[in-house]
């Protein structure tokens, strides 16, 4: 049996607060440094790697971090959320993403339901209607291909699709597997939905309706956004959308759309990547071979969170650092750094996977907590943040811990020697001087010129963007993630804080408002 302790109770937590502070800048110099590259480095899935050399961490520190592994029950938690227990009490409901692309444990049967065996019917269902859809089966009323593909949905149902769309359209173009151009609306501005809408061809369009709940304001708004435009073009609407929700749903059993394919209550918005979430636009997008792929490298990196040894397991190892930095040594935010153009939304994807996960105030029995929570995340690709806000992670008083991303190969052949480097070694030849830069700083007389250093950072590193080290990278942040839940002992399935302001909202647009909310609402003319 697990048991839910405040992390502040534990006496790991206590022995971890009363480590030495390492001095980053003395042991990344000279050859100290050279070893801890090679040593301090785990080996993900897919090739990817996965090195805290430059993290404040020794043998020590490494040594308690293990035992609060141990004290907290972290690998022991992970087998009760696969094996289907209700870990997310507040919504009383098990927790199921990692079943979406392989089983770890037993089989989980909800509702009278094998759960992998829905997800993977689900995941077929759409495979078969993606194939048909390229073959020309299933059509636009005037017998004409679809070329386009439209996601409509926000939150969830929006930043994870559209970052893996946007992480493999250049691999899939270069690799042949490219079946349609897919874009996405989210925002409940008009100027979004009629913006893609102007951009696309919408009569050789089909449309995602992504909603879990099947009521989310924004999405039923632009539903009705687009299906205007349709009516005006003179088309039928409902021969254009398709939608994915889950079973219980209102939008579930519509007839307004071609075909329907289904999550439930126990995948998270921000989790559903994998499911058919995820699958219906990258099937249509890629082919529903290249989904797979991405899901083979998701199920390789779960796999790896639920090995025992620490020091063998990267999501687990990332987050216990990420704790001790959050909470020990007390640093506030957490920026990740891709290298790469391909990952650009990814920073907007895992700002969501991780402050609407872990931004909580209270433990998982509804207690307030003691201690510091889920950090800020933000974060840009490189080298254009270099350019923008590093200054601040340099030289600025607040130490904010790094998460670098970088890959050796580029997704399309076309570069060029410039200064007798390519543009690929330019890039990675930047992303590995920061790390150091963070690490050792430079002393100068100048003190505006002076960098302190001692600022970590971590990187993972792959070979290519590519289907499978996507799908690892996502699982490793969406398992760090939890395994930071299970130390901090929230509840890192639901998101309550997100309705206060809907139901604000709501009140403004029935003009049942008072005091200041009133003042803005006449102040923004609504
Ligand atoms: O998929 P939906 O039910 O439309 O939800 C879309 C999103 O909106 C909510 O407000 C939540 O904050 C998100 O976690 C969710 O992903």
């Amino acid at each position: 049996m697990v048991t839910w302790d405040n992390l502040d109770t534990l006496a790991s937590f206590q022995n971890l607060s009363k480590t030495g502070r390492i001095d980053l800048k003395k042991v990344m110099s000279g050859e100290n440094g050279a070893e801890r590259v090679k040593n301090y480095s785990i080996p993900m899935a897919e090739g990817l790697v996965y090195n805290y050399a430059a993290k404040q961490v020794d043998d020590d520190v490494l040594e308690a971090l293990v035992k609060l592994a141990e004290e907290a029950q972290l690998s022991e938690k992970f087998e009760e959320l696969y094996n289907g227990a209700v870990i997310n009490t507040g919504e009383n409901r098990l927790v199921l993403h990692q079943l979406t692309r392989g089983q770890l444990g037993k089989a989980v049967v909800a509702d009278g339901v094998d759960k992998r065996k829905f997800y993977v019917e689900q995941q077929q269902r759409i495979a078969d209607f993606a194939n048909k859809v390229h073959a020309g089966e299933i059509t636009n009323a005037a017998g004409e291909k679809f070329t386009t593909v439209v996601q409509i949905g926000i939150g969830g149902s929006d930043l994870g699709p559209r970052a893996m769309y946007l992480a493999l359209e250049n691999w899939a173009k270069k690799n042949n597997t490219f079946k349609m151009e897919a874009k996405f609306i989210s925002n409940v501005d008009p100027d979004d939905a009629a913006a893609v809408l102007n951009s696309v061809d919408v009569a050789h369009s089909i449309f995602v309706l992504v909603s879990k709940s099947g009521t989310t304001l924004e999405t039923l708004t632009n539903e009705s956004f687009v299906k205007d435009a349709l009516k005006k073009a003179g088309l039928d609407a409902s021969k254009h959308m398709i939608a994915v929700t889950s079973e219980t749903s209102p939008l579930a059993k519509s007839d307004d759309y071609l075909a329907a394919f289904f999550m439930d209550d126990y995948i998270g918005g921000r989790y559903s990547s994998t499911s058919a979430v995820g699958g219906a636009v990258l099937s249509l997008a890629f082919g529903p071979d290249v989904f797979a792929q991405f899901l083979d490298g998701a199920a390789a990196e779960d796999k790896l969170s639920a090995e025992k040894d620490v020091l063998k397991n990267p999501e687990m190892l990332d987050a216990l650092i990420g704790v001790y930095e959050r909470n020990v040594l007390g640093y506030p935010s957490t920026a990740v750094l891709p290298y790469s153009q391909a990952l650009n939304r990814f920073p907007a994807h895992l700002q969501q996977v991780d402050m609407e996960s872990n931004g909580k105030s209270v433990n998982r029995f509804g207690e307030p907590v003691n201690y510091p929570t889920g950090p800020v995340i933000f974060g840009e690709p490189g080298t254009n943040g270099q350019h923008s806000f590093y200054q601040l992670l340099h030289q600025g008083t607040d130490i904010v811990p790094l998460q670098f991303v970088g890959f050796k190969n580029n997704q399309l052949d076309t570069d060029v020697v410039i200064q007798d480097s390519t543009s690929q070694q330019k890039l990675c030849a930047n992303v590995a001087a920061q790390i150091v830069a963070f690490a050792c700083g430079k002393e100068d007389e100048n003190r505006n010129k002076n960098f302190e250093g001692g600022r970590p950072s971590s990187i993972i590193i792959g070979e290519q963007v590519n289907p499978k080290t996507l799908g690892a990278l996502l699982a490793h942040f969406e398992n760090k993630i939890m395994f930071q839940g299970f130390l901090w002992n929230v509840n890192s399935f639901d998101q309550e804080g997100v309705q206060l302001g809907k139901v604000l909202a709501k009140r403004v647009l029935a003009h049942e408002t008072d005091g200041a909310l009133k003042v803005f609402s006449d102040l923004l003319n609504i």
